[in-house]
């Protein structure tokens, strides 16, 4: 598949009387690793929503991988992505293992019922809990884990189907400082390997965006403010306008700082 995996042309999302998108034109190349950044209630997760193929526009039209939203089998769709997310994880069947939470991602399913797997999946899945650092969790009942190992193993079940297109909705939150860093490294070194797929991140801080992140979105009352490469968007002038407050910015080792001027 060559250019565009993504490609919204004016996207609006409406529920009840109140717009949570709107007019959302954005278009993400085969390769492109971008963070969607923005404070509470922009719509971050309903845009992600979208590019999962999770939720269809009300207005507007959205092509994930050259299918169309509203002309395509989503069920087809869907196990071409790889999304992980706390609305997915608040899903999981008590009693699941984390062997079978990433296992079963190879049907877009959660909950193991008479799936057969092979040893090739059951080898793919161990070495990517094992990527993440957490195959000793193997055994463990997904809900006994702690956040920080959640989130890791929500990015391996998401990687389990060789995604075409990875989508992370706040990776790195609720993890104290340690688990953060450790999370970023790891996903700043996904994002430097040519393999792995093209990748969009939501967070609400700079801080945690990944070396290796080559463009952003910034999302403010469901509109974009801007987007395009991370260098010409992470501004002052446009974080200011994103969060409504004077802040400035900096960019050290290949990692942002932002804080308040006031
Ligand atoms: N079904 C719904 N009906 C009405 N409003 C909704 C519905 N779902 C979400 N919203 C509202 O839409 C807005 C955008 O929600 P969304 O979860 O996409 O924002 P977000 O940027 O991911 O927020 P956060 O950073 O707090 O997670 C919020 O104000 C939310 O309350």
């Amino acid at each position: 598949m060559a250019g565009e995996v993504l490609q919204l042309r004016g996207v609006g999302v409406r529920r009840g009387g109140s717009m949570l998108l709107r007019d959302i034109t954005w278009t993400v190349d085969e390769g492109d690793r971008w963070v969607i950044v923005g404070p509470n209630g922009a719509g971050k997760t309903t845009l992600l929503q979208i590019a999962g193929a999770m939720t269809h526009p009300t207005v507007g039209t959205a092509e994930i991988l050259e299918e169309e939203l509203g002309r395509t089998d989503v069920f087809e769709l869907r196990p071409r992505i790889g999304l992980a997310s706390s609305s997915l994880a608040e899903k999981v069947p008590s009693g699941e293992t984390v062997i079978d939470l990433v296992l079963t991602a190879s049907y877009a399913i959660l909950g193991r019922w008479r799936e057969e797997y092979d040893t090739t999946d059951v080898d793919r899945a161990v070495a990517l809990l094992d990527a993440l650092g957490c195959a000793d969790l193997m055994r463990r009942t997904f809900t006994t884990l702690s956040e920080g190992e959640r989130k890791r193993v929500q990015i391996a079940r998401a990687l389990m189907p060789d995604p075409e297109l990875l989508l992370l909705d706040e990776p790195a939150a609720g993890l104290d400082l340690g688990g953060r860093e450790r999370l970023v490294e790891r996903l700043a070194a996904l994002a430097g390997d040519p393999a792995a797929p093209t990748m969009a991140m939501v967070t609400h801080h700079v801080e945690e965006v990944p070396e290796g992140f080559t463009h952003a979105l910034l999302l403010r009352g469901g509109g974009i403010v801007a987007h395009g490469k991370v260098d010409e968007v992470f501004t002052a002038e446009h974080l200011s306008a994103t969060f409504g407050i004077p802040l400035t910015v900096d960019r050290r080792n290949g990692r942002w700082y932002a804080r308040s001027t006031r």
